[in-house]
Order: C-alpha cells, then structure tokens, then sequence
C-alpha cells in the first residue's frame, strides 16, 4: 500500500485496498454495499439496469428498492461489468438464484484472479437442484475455499435503516469466512463465522418456505397457536432436511436457521411472507406472481427441494403442503403443521 504525502496511510488508501464488487442493484445487493461501505470498503455495484446505476450515482438512493434511505459516499454504481470489477478484492454476488448462472457465464472472465467470491442469495437451482455455492464452484470452476456464503434474518429494509442486525458468513476455509466477515462489520452489522456451508445455505432456502406457508395461514386469518406450531415443525423439518445432506443440526438453531426463520416468519417485509399471504387470500400462484415486484426465493425453491428430500427420503410436510396449495390442489384453509392423511398413531415430537 502506498504511503500519503505526510508519509501516514490516507483513508482514501486504505478504502482503496479494500475495493470490492456487489453484483446485483436490488433490495438486497444494494443493501449489503451499504453494509461493506459503511464497514470501510470501496463499493462498485452492478446494476443491470443502466437507470438504476445513474440513480444510485447521481443522487444516491436506489429508491425502487429501499425508499428513503440515503446511499454512503463510497458506494460507485455501473450498468458496466468490466468498469464494477477491475481490482475487486472481494466480489458478492446477490442476483435471483435462478439468474445465477446465466450471470457467471458473463462475468467469468472478468472475476479477479485468486479473490474471494460470495454468495448472498437464498435459493436452489431449479433442474440441477444446486445450492448457490455449488453453481458458482461449477461455473467459475473455482476451488471451494475461495467461496463463502452469507445467511441469516436479514431483512434488507431494517438493515438499510441501521437496525442491529447479525449475520453468518459460512465458508469451508475459516480463512476467507473472516475475511469476508471483517469486510461485513460494521456498527450496525455483525459477522460470525462458520465452516457448514450446506447448513447456511440451506437454513436460507428453508425459512423461505416455511415463511409461506406462514404467509398463507396469516393469510386465511389463523392465529398465533397455528404459526407457532408451524414454525416449531418447521424447525424440525428444515433441520431433518439440512442434516440428511450433511449440515450440523446446530447450524439450523443459529443465525441461518432458528434466526432466519423468526425474522421471516413474522415480517410483513417478507416477500415470501407476502406471497404467502396472497395464496392465503385465494389469489392463485399466477396472480401472486403477477403482484410480487421482487423476488420471492420460496416459490421456485419448493420445487427442488422436494425432490432433494424425496432423493434422501426426508418427509416434509409443511413443504409438501406448501406445493400443494402453490398447485391448487389443497385449500389454503386446510394447511397445517401436520399432513391431515397422517395415520392415527400418535408420533413423537
Ligand atoms: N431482500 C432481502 O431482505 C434479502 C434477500 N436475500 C437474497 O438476495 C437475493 C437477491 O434478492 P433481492 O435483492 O432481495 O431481490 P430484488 O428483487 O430486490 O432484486 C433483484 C435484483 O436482481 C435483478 N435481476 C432480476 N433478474 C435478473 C437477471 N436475470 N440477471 C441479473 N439481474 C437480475 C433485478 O433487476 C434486481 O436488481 C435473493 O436470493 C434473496 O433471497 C438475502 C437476504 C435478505
Ligand atoms: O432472507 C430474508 C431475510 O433474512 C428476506 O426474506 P424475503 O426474501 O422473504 O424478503
């Protein structure tokens, strides 16, 4: 690093040293740049749409996605790929995961050699039923030490208001989990550490589901006993699932399970909440596509996952239900925390 003139490190330097990219201008995207700025990083986003760029340069608010709230001074944006990560040290990646891989095949060439690239999304492929962190290893053809995820209740909007938020950054080298986790702190924001990537990612692409069929009961007007039922079984059926493919059961009662669940579940902010709420209403799955603006991860990751679940013979109940209401062919009024076929002997908890 390069000294000032006085001979002393600028802040300018040290920012610089510590340029990265977030690819992807939405809630999310724009949201954890503010989180790395407000850290102390140099921020290039990559919005697709040249408009959104402009605003975020320009005035400094991304407001389709977090209105009212005011960007950092640090933060560049570019409708450019090239121009967002030349000199990138770290490159985030938070596009919908079914855009993921169209969008590596773009990039791969222009990812800095040997630096860490991470995930911030919470979906599975549909088709290849990949988790992110698997897409991103087969696209770049990277080694996985190089790869890290970030999961957790992290609601984009509370987080862009510097509401105290944690979050787990999730690699299978503790060297580059701290290392993105150290990008990602700052007063408001805290990064732990892990090595079970299968549970972080997982845990994310769970509480997606559970949060709609949390979102549906809300919907139908049930109250408080049938969400906390769902939600405790549906504690028991992501931590079933995650562990059958090889995650540590505890990871599902942190950050990236038992705490993205709660946070899912009971925020109006949710969009797989909301979708959930308009299945609920009686709005059929193309109406609530037609009236979500932004991504709602569970809907497609319903799919996959169930077949992933029926692959390990996992049963998933609350899942299943979820499919079953998102196909038409169970009323919303009768999804519950159990299968109403079950048999008449009493299960252990
Ligand atoms: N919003 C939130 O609170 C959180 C979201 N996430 C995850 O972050 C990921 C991104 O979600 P959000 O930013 O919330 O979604 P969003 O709907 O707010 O934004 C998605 C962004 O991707 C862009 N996009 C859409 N299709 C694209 C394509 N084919 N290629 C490239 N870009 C495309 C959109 O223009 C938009 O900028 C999801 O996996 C989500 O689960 C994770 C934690 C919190
Ligand atoms: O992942 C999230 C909170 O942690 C955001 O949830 P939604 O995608 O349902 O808005």
């Amino acid at each position: 690093m390069c000294m000032g003139e006085n001979g002393r490190v600028s802040l300018d330097e040290v920012a610089e040293s510590r340029r990265v990219a977030v690819l992807g201008a939405g809630s999310w995207g724009t949201t954890f740049a503010k989180i790395l700025a407000d850290g102390g990083s140099r921020v290039s986003i990559w919005a697709r749409r040249p408009e959104v760029a402009r605003e975020i340069m320009q005035s400094h608010r991304n407001s389709d996605y977090l209105p009212g709230i005011n960007l950092p001074l640090g933060i560049d944006a570019s409708s450019m790929l090239p121009e967002v990560l030349a000199g990138a040290q770290q490159v985030y990646l938070s596009v919908p995961s079914q855009s993921l891989r169209e969008n590596l095949r773009i990039v791969r060439e222009l990812i800095p050699e040997r630096v860490p690239v991470v995930s911030l999304m919470k979906g599975v492929e549909k088709g290849t039923r990949y988790r992110m962190s698997e897409v991103i290893a087969q696209e770049l053809d990277i080694a996985p030490e190089r790869i890290a995820v970030v999961s957790g209740p992290n609601l984009a909007l509370e987080i862009a208001k510097q509401q105290p938020t944690a979050a787990v950054v999730s690699s299978s080298s503790l060297e580059t989990a701290s290392a993105v986790a150290l990008a990602a702190r700052n007063p408001y924001f805290r990064s732990f550490v892990n090595t079970d990537v299968v549970g972080t990612e997982f845990g994310g692409v769970l509480k997606n589901l559970i949060a709609v069929a949390i979102g549906i009961v809300d919907g139908v007007g049930y109250g408080e006993n049938t969400k906390a039922s769902i939600i405790t079984r549906g504690l028991v059926e992501m931590t079933d699932f995650a562990v059958a493919f090889g995650a540590l059961p505890e990871t599902m009662s942190g950050l990236a399970g038992l705490g993205d669940l709660i946070a899912t579940c009971e925020s109006p902010l949710s969009r797989n909440n909301t979708a959930g709420r308009l299945l609920g209403q009686g709005y059929d799955y193309h109406a609530v596509i037609a009236q979500m603006n932004q991504t709602a991860e569970g809907i497609t990751s319903v799919a996959p996952i169930l077949e992933l679940a029926a692959e390990r013979g996992v049963e998933m109940p609350i899942v299943s239900q979820v499919a079953e209401v998102l196909a038409g062919t169970l009323d919303p009024r009768d999804i519950a925390p159990h299968l109403t076929t079950d048999t008449d002997v009493p299960q252990g908890e």
